[in-house]
């Protein structure tokens, strides 16, 4: 299993208070699995991912990421980890400006220390993959929004993660691109093994995704 969480729970200072932002909240997502999770504004979808890709350390229970214990890692540790292991996708692809779209993967493969000429032959494969090739060289703001998603998908998978997780990934797009965008993403889950959690309020490409988990004050139930 790619992503074990199991009675997670994680609370932020709120004045004298403490609020609840995940309340023993259990997922497990297998390889070759994508899963959505919707919810209000607030619900703590991204708290969630933030606890599963071992960028927070919940307060209780137990987080695992490709058969690894992240509860028990120490801070280096989870670092490599989350470098090596997992994949991120947000809202806005987050694309340095100045880069051209080869330039955006090779640069993880540059902080990860890959050999080069392996990390081109790479990323040039996974532009390949995501329908880019051709545009290689463009720089973002010569992308469509839609193409620059596709950028941060490409350069999500460059390190083999087996925890692919996406935030919000359609917001910017229009219906037909976020559609895209959603197949990509489950197209890329079942070839390359990797378990994928995808937070989103568009509800309309549900039925591309396994199953649907609904977010609400910090609790987490099927929908
Ligand atoms: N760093 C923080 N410090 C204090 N409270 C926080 C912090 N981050 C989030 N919260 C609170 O925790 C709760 C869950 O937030 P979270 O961002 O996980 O929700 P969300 O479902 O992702 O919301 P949205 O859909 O608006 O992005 C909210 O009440 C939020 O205000």
């Amino acid at each position: 299993m790619s992503l074990i969480m199991k009675d997670v729970r994680l609370t932020y200072p709120d004045g004298d208070r403490r609020l609840v932002a995940l309340d023993d909240v259990s997922l497990t997502v297998e390889p070759g699995e994508i899963v959505a999770v919707t919810g209000p504004s607030g619900s703590g979808k991204s708290s969630l991912l933030a606890v599963a890709g071992a960028l927070v350390t919940a307060e209780s229970g137990t987080v695992a990421v490709a058969g690894t214990d992240v509860t028990g890692l120490g801070q280096k540790d989870r670092d490599r980890l989350r470098r090596d292991r997992v994949g991120f996708v947000f809202q806005q692809a987050n694309l340095l400006a100045a880069l051209t779209a080869l330039d955006q993967l090779l640069l993880v493969a540059h902080v990860t220390g890959a050999p080069k000429a392996a990390a081109r032959t790479r990323a040039m494969e996974l532009l390949d993959y995501v329908g880019l090739a051709a545009k290689a060289h463009r720089r973002p703001g010569r992308l469509s929004g839609g193409e620059r998603q596709r950028v941060a998908v490409a350069r999500a998978l460059m390190g083999e993660p087996a925890l692919l997780l996406v935030d919000e990934p359609t917001s910017a797009l229009d219906a037909e691109r976020g559609h895209d965008v959603i197949a990509l993403l489950r197209d890329a889950t079942r070839e390359r093994r990797t378990a994928t959690v995808v937070v989103t309020h568009d509800l309309r490409h549900l039925d591309l995704l396994d199953r649907a988990m609904e977010m609400r004050d910090g609790t987490l139930t099927p929908s």
